[in-house]
């Protein structure tokens, strides 16, 4: 039968009508496509076990068919009813459906060309198995269908293997759930193309994966098909995920190869002749880390090369440790280990670069194939600059502090928490030293160099370097704390957000300070000189001038050099994130939702601190009702800030809750008081804040400088609060999906599977 008439052929066949159709691209042949608006998840079509080609419905009709794999027994049915010469196939169980099968498969990769290494093997594996599979029916039709030996034909046999390789689906029809023969044809689905993120297709979960048996029915469960659970426009494609593949795999099994956003490269070609010692091989053998071992580009090296690069550069004394660490008790045998191992991942990478480049600048006829080289120039590139950036620098400081280590790491059985012990690289300790600097600079001139005392009654000076003295204090124990936790969202939230804001803090100050001092015009200095409130030589607001315009120019030199640590330090830190939470691209998300939250928390403690001094230095009486209010609200606030760390820590669901109805409160609180700084007038029945002496005219010019910080804290500080309680949200929403099991186990790195693993192919 021609193949574009088979369609009606297969609906009428099938005795459905499906909201779907098929189309065909030069690109990627047939395709499914809507031909109505259709509604989130909603039921496509329905394909009965009776239609499904597997190894159920086809058993009965072979004798001794359980002597076959589901694979052998449907490639068997295949070749022995292919239609040929344009006629339909003569089939009487499923020939409309095997009229739709694709003609032929002249663009499947079968004899490598000029394929990177890995994807060489990977075909010559496909090969091993399809002539397994071809000797294994050979033998069967020798024995059971002697009269149907000559109908098996190479070329044919070939062309159906192709398609249950690349249009099997997984489909429980065993007891157990990891039984290869798990297998099934599935017709109309079976047009549905791969694409690798966004809203696909769904399977319905079948009853006997519910039940998690094999199914009760004879001829298993049916297959039903669910829109994207988002809305689809008539004329969409309908695409389904295969799996969360590398391109290499796609194009071995499937013949095609897609846009990747983290490549990677199998280098066991390059890595297996460095195991000369036949030891090494075998401990890593018996251990089940012997082989599939990947660059990729995020997070640059798979925990197995990790695990068996350890063990090549490990010292017999070292092997020990290395045991240690592939159960977990340590995280690398040690930091000279994990130096040595990291300039073989970057010699690695080299070789890697160097023939992909040279494979790129030969003329490649197939695209795909040039898709597969590219892969791995980007991956390996990538690799290697993460890699550089957090090992090749310090490689060389932990070699020379080999010799003195290895004694002590020998003895030793401690857990090593961090990638790195807190302070022990170059940029490190540049970048703390930075901070360090330029807080201490700035402290001593703030609270040495410029004395205040005589202006006590001016309260708004002192509340500023009060509150400048804390950001210096908070921003050193932030940068201290993001170093300690490796944590990427907190050094970003220093730098260019908070330290940022010091600086144009400090810069505004020279005005307000200015402002707030120099109360007599000129004449009347000239008349009558204070030192206090007039400007000029001699004054106390000439003497503070010059530091105050040194401060922020201390600070935002600081910056720069902070800046250049920071970019430094992100590369760094990369690494340390995967050996928190390894390489699931789904973890990393939610570890880094997790780092912001921690990090906002801490930053509403700074707020929410600089707002009370504000309000408790310049603005509530002593001795009022308020006053003692604010005191209070401290412990509170302070507390449920610690619970909320707490619960999202442990993911503790009950507590989180509390913190987030605690977190609204706030919120509630700060408006109110947002809404009071902002009113004009007078607060004297305001529920919880008397902020009168702000805006009486008696006292108001001293205030000024305060109400604008004031409102501008408060602000921040509810924005804050508001960015905790959605992130806090966000995060509640991670609970239970594994973040704190990653987190407790650090080093375990097991991959947690993403996308349903649905086609068929190994
Ligand atoms: C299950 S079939 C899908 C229907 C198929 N396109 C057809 O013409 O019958 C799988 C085959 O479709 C093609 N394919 C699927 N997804 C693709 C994609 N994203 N890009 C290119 N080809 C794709 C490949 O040839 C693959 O082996």
């Amino acid at each position: 039968m021609a193949n574009s008439a088979y369609w009606p052929a297969l609906v009428n066949w099938l005795q459905i009508d499906p909201s779907v159709i098929t189309r065909e691209s030069a690109a990627a042949g047939r395709y499914l496509c809507a031909t109505t608006d259709i509604a989130p998840s909603t039921v496509l079509f329905t394909i009965p076990a009776r239609f499904l080609l597997n190894s159920r419905s086809l058993g009965s009709h072979y004798p001794n068919s359980a002597q076959l794999s589901a694979v052998q027994l449907m490639s068997l049915h295949l070749c022995l009813c292919k239609p040929l010469g344009g006629a339909p196939s003569r089939d009487s169980l499923f020939g409309p459906y095997i009229d739709s099968l694709p003609t032929e498969f002249d663009h499947h990769p079968w004899e490598p060309t000029s394929e990177p290494p890995s994807v060489v093997k990977a075909m010559q594996e496909l090969r091993a198995r399809y002539d397994e599979d071809l000797a294994a029916v050979r033998t069967y039709v020798q024995n059971n269908l002697q009269d149907r030996t000559s109908a098996l034909n190479a070329d044919i046999f070939k062309w159906a293997w192709l398609n249950v390789n690349t249009r099997g689906i997984y489909h429980r029809l065993k007891k157990n759930r990891s039984d290869p023969d798990n297998l099934t044809m599935c017709p109309i689905l079976d047009f549905a193309n791969h694409q690798p993120q966004g809203p696909t297709m769904s399977l319905r979960t079948t009853q006997a994966e519910k039940t998690n048996t094999a199914p009760i029915a004879r001829l298993g469960d049916p297959i039903t098909v669910l829109s994207p659970p988002i809305h689809v426009k008539a004329g969409d494609e309908l695409f389904l995920t295969y799996g969360a593949h590398p391109n290499s795999k796609l194009y071995v099994e499937y013949g095609f190869c897609v846009h990747q956003e983290c490549p990677e490269v199998d280098v066991q070609d390059i890595v297996e002749p460095m195991f000369v010692d036949d030891a090494k091989r075998r401990v890593l053998v018996d251990s089940g880390y012997w082989g599939d071992w990947k660059l990729d580009a995020s997070p640059a090296v798979s925990y197995r090369l990790v695990v068996a690069l350890s063990a090549l550069v490990a010292s017999q004394e070292e092997m020990p440790l290395w045991k240690d660490m592939i159960t977990g008790e340590r995280e690398m045998v040690s930091t000279a280990n994990e130096a040595a191992w990291k300039q073989i991942v970057q010699m690695i990478c080299r070789k890697v670069i160097e023939r992909a480049e040279a494979a790129l600048s030969s003329a490649n006829a197939d695209r795909r194939v040039e898709i597969l080289w590219r892969d791995e120039l980007c991956a390996a590139q990538e690799c290697m600059r993460v890699v550089s950036l957090s090992g090749a620098r310090r490689g060389a400081d932990a070699e020379a502090r080999v010799s003195r280590r290895r004694c002590s790491a020998l003895t030793t059985n401690s857990v090593n928490m961090a990638v790195e012990p807190l302070l022990s690289t170059r940029t490190q300790r540049a970048f703390i030293l930075t901070v360090t600097l330029q807080a201490i600079i700035v402290l001593t001139m703030v609270e040495v160099r410029v004395d205040f005392s005589s202006t006590s009654s001016y309260k708004t000076l002192p509340c500023y370097l009060a509150l400048f003295a804390f950001a210096e204090i908070f921003e050193l124990f932030m940068a201290f704390d993001a170093l300690r936790l490796r944590n990427t969202i907190q050094l970003m939230g220093i730098l260019p957000v908070f330290h940022m804001a010091l600086i144009v803090f400090a810069a505004i100050q020279i005005k307000e300070t200015k402002d707030a001092l120099v109360s007599k015009s000129a004449a009347e200095c000239a008349a009558h000189f204070d030192m206090i409130r007039c400007d000029g030589s001699g004054s106390l607001y000439e003497s503070v001038q010059p530091f105050l315009i040194v401060v922020p120019c201390i600070i935002a030199a600081a910056w720069l050099a902070m800046m250049f640590f920071v970019k430094e330090l992100y590369s760094e830190f990369g690494w340390a994130i995967f050996h928190v939470v390894g390489a699931n691209p789904k973890m990393k998300k939610m570890y880094q939702w997790y780092q912001i939250l921690l990090c906002l928390l801490k930053f509403d403690f700074f707020f929410f601190v600089a707002v009370t001094m504000q309000l408790l230095i310049v603005v509530l009486v002593r001795n009022s009702a308020e006053f003692g209010v604010t005191i209070a609200a401290i412990p509170v606030v302070l507390v449920l800030l610690a619970l909320a760390v707490l619960a999202v820590q442990r993911e503790i669901k009950w507590l989180m809750s509390i913190a987030l109805v605690m977190m609204l409160a706030a919120l509630s609180y700060f408006r109110k008081l947002f809404v009071s700084l902002g009113n004009p007038h007078p607060f004297n029945d305001h529920p919880v804040f008397k902020l009168v002496r702000i805006y009486e005219p008696s006292t108001a010019s001293q205030y000024a400088t305060t109400r604008a910080s004031l409102t501008i804290f408060t602000i921040v500080a509810f924005l804050l609060l508001f960015s905790t309680f959605a992130v806090g949200l966000r995060c509640f929403a991670d609970f239970d999906r594994g973040l704190r099991e990653a987190k407790v186990n650090g080093g375990s790195y097991t991959p947690v599977p993403t996308k349903l693993e649905l086609f068929g192919g190994n």
